[in-house]
């Protein structure tokens, strides 16, 4: 279970989010709904290492988060993967699209070629897409990268803030297949943050909505 516990985040003296509480379960799809502003972006990035919260804690398979970013112990960093809305923010300008799927590996000093060229065929990358640069690809194809190298450690938790918004519906319904595909086989949990109430319908086991005093829960969704 990847959980947060009654985080605050402050941004100066705007407070964002006020001692909010979520469950990421393992092998499940939770969806964060809320108006814009409310601090969904916020919750996934505290929820994937990637901002310390002001109060509160993040509890990661039991275990307290204690350090963040780059500091955070690997073994928690790598466990939780991050997507965008905006691939272009996310990848290297300078490194090919194969090089970008396996910046995580190469890091963690394990690369493995065939795991990255499994990844792009899943993802939909063909062998031409991949020896491109982010400024020669479409924004599609570069977020088709993008989660290919979320998925090239296997996280356990996969945090996917607004992936597919930007995208035409035959990308985003192949992307959301792929995390779910790999949902299944692997058991990781997915939080899956969107304004679109029609494709939460289709993908959230349940429903976060993070609104300005209070987080309900909604019903799970059918299926
Ligand atoms: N780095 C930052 N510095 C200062 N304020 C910020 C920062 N990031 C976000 N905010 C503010 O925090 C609030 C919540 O932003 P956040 O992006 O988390 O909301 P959101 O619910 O994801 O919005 P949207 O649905 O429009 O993407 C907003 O008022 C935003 O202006």
């Amino acid at each position: 279970m990847l959980e947060a516990r009654d985080v605050t985040v402050r941004y100066g003296r705007q407070v964002v989010l006020d001692r909010v509480s979520l469950r990421v379960e393992p092998g499940r799809v939770t969806g964060l709904a809320g108006p814009s502003g409310c601090g969904k972006s916020t919750l996934a990035r505290v929820l994937a290492l990637m901002l310390r919260p002001s109060g509160g804690s993040v509890v990661l398979d039991g275990q307290a988060v204690g350090r963040w970013r780059q500091r955070a112990p690997r073994a928690q960093r790598t466990s939780v993967a991050l997507l965008y809305q905006q691939p272009r923010l996310a990848a290297d300008p300078r490194l090919t699209l194969t090089e970008i799927i396996a910046e995580p590996l190469a890091a963690a000093g394990r690369p493995d070629p065939e795991r990255v060229a499994a990844l792009a065929a899943e993802t939909g990358l063909t062998p031409d897409l991949l020896t491109r640069r982010p400024h020669e690809v479409s924004d599609g194809q570069l977020q088709r990268a993008c989660v290919a190298r979320a998925l090239v450690l296997e996280p356990r938790y996969l945090i996917c803030d607004e992936m597919t918004t930007m995208l035409d519906a035959s990308t985003q319904a192949h992307l959301v297949a792929v995390v779910e595909a790999y949902r299944e086989r692997s058991g990781a949990g997915v939080l899956a943050v969107s304004h679109d109430d029609a494709l939460l319908d289709r993908w959230a086991h349940r429903r976060v909505r993070l609104g300005e005093t209070e987080l309900g829960e909604a019903a799970p969704a059918p299926g």
